[in-house]
């Protein structure tokens, strides 16, 4: 049985208590790994390298320099993507087609967009005049911050712990790295491509363990970590908050959501019911950024509610290995009975289940595996639980509007703000309604589509704080004005 232990000061270390937990493959049950879990010892020890690095070699990299490394740990990543594909997919369940798409892709992009993105980032400056008339030059640099927290959640965890780790290293930070609990594999291999890259000892350490009275805890009392950058729910983004209140640490959290669809009779029909089946179902429903709720005008509710059925009954159930498969298992058999509860909760107030709505008859090697079914419900009330709180599951609810600025007012509804997509093709309205839905991200006539120049981040109880682009800047640099008198 292979261990799964901790990246510090570029090597691989077990914890000193010998604790360890299983990592386990949602699509069988089975135990792929035993994972080493953090004790505060590992987490002191990670931040004194990540604080030893940022004042030692990598802090005294030129820009240049860092950038090079940066990327050649993407290529590294490309060199070794089956590795990390196969990981992945064993660590989550989630179909091959999907992970060597968008996972591990976005896993080297994010190295190499913010490499390149710090080499041409221009400075401010501002000349004023003076009473003495010699006049001033005002001009602003960056610094990196110090040494990063970086936790991560389990639905995309190479993509999302590399869109904090690229930009992070960019801007000349070292980090310590919690992934999730449930996918530690290929947050651990990156080591081996730092180390491989040149990326000096210390730079990147990672951790594993749990959330609270954990590793993840001990991460974020840890009082020589300058900033924490966190994925994952609304209720763990307040947790940490406080606890990096104590000291003043900045944070940039990327919460949950409860994303609405708005479908407006005048959208091209397949392009909507395309995109729609993606945002509800990809990765099991287990995207952020997916639809849950989705809203449409009434004139064609039943045409859209039939073909979302009949695309979701389309879809190919199966394991990663199955290369015909294009929907596979929730994360694990505890969120499974979150999923589930929830179905039955939808059941229990009177949907009417479209499709789906339990779990799907698996073959016994698959019987252990965390499978529900694509379900869809109409008919429950605006504020049901289903309709309310996030499932983080490939179900979503369809409900009717009957005027645009009804269709704005429910998609606003919510505490969340995270994501919308708006169907339409009349651009005018598409214009309108996009500027007024709260939300950090909004897509009209698409979904996921992601240059990673713009901000990313949710609004109200989404999160706090955008990355992307000049935006990561913004957090993982310190902005200084220096105003020389002329
Ligand atoms: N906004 C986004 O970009 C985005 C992206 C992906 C997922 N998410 C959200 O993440 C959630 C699913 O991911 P999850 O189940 O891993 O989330 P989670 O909050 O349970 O865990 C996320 C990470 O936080 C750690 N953690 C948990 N409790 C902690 C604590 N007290 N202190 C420190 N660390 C702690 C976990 O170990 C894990 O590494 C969903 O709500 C989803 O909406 C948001
Ligand atoms: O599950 C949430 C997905 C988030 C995706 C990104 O952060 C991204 O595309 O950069």
């Amino acid at each position: 049985m292979k261990d799964i232990k901790h990246f510090i000061n570029g090597e691989y270390v077990g914890s000193a208590s010998g604790k360890t937990f299983d990592n386990v493959n949602p699509a069988n049950g089975r135990v792929l790994s035993r994972v080493h879990e953090a004790g505060r010892e590992e987490v002191n020890a990670a931040v004194n390298a990540a604080r030893a690095a940022f004042n030692g070699p990598w802090g005294r990299m030129t820009v240049d320099q860092r950038t090079e490394i940066l990327h050649k740990v993407a290529d590294g990543i490309n060199a070794r993507f089956e590795e990390f594909l196969d990981a992945e997919c064993q660590d989550t369940g989630k179909p091959r087609s999907l992970a060597s798409h968008i996972d591990i892709p976005r896993g080297a992009a994010n190295f190499k967009v913010f490499a390149d993105l710090i080499k041409n980032v221009p400075a401010e400056s501002f000349e004023m005049p003076t009473p003495d008339g010699t006049g001033a030059l005002n001009y602003g640099i960056r610094r990196p911050k110090g040494v990063i927290g970086v936790i991560s959640p389990w639905n995309l965890p190479l993509l999302l712990m590399t869109w904090k780790v690229g930009p992070a290293l960019a801007c000349g930070n070292t980090v310590v790295v919690k992934p999730s609990e449930e996918t530690p594999t290929t947050t651990a291999l990156l080591g081996e491509v730092m180390k491989a890259a040149g990326v000096p000892d210390g730079v990147y350490n990672v951790v594993h363990g749990f959330g609270g009275n954990s590793a993840g805890a001990f991460l974020t009392e840890h009082p020589d970590v300058d900033a924490f950058t966190f994925t994952g729910e609304t209720g763990t983004g307040e947790t940490i908050m406080k606890a990096a209140a104590k000291g003043v640490r900045q944070v940039s959290l990327e919460l949950g959501g409860k994303n609405a669809g708005i479908v407006f009779a005048d959208c091209d029909m397949d392009k909507a019911i395309e995109g729609t089946l993606r945002s509800v179902f990809a990765n099991c429903g287990q995207v952020c950024l997916g639809t849950e709720r989705v809203y449409v005008e009434r004139s064609i509710f039943d045409e859209f509610v039939a073909r979302l059925k009949a695309g979701a009954e389309s879809l190919v159930i199966g394991p990663p290995d199955d290369e015909t498969s294009n929907f596979g298992p929730l994360i694990s058999l505890k969120h499974r009975e979150k999923v589930l509860s929830y179905y039955q909760k939808a059941i229990d107030e009177g949907a009417t289940v479209i499709t789906g709505g339990g779990v799907p008859d698996m073959p016994a090697e698959l019987a252990h595996g965390a499978w529900v079914q694509p379900t869809i419900w109409t008919g429950l009330k605006d504020d049901s639980p289903v309709v309310t709180e996030e499932i983080f599951g490939p179900c979503c609810h369809i409900r009717p509007f009957d005027s645009e600025a009804e269709a704005v007012q429910l998609a606003n509804s919510l505490p969340y703000g995270l994501a919308s997509a708006i169907w339409t093709e009349n651009v005018t309205r598409a214009h309108r309604v996009a500027a007024q839905v709260e939300a950090g991200i909004v897509w009209v006539n698409s979904w996921f589509l992601r240059d990673l120049r713009t901000s990313f981040g949710g609004s109200k109880q989404s999160g706090i704080g955008r990355e992307g682009g000049v935006h990561s800047l913004e957090f993982y640099t310190e902005l200084k004005n220096i105003c020389i008198k002329l």
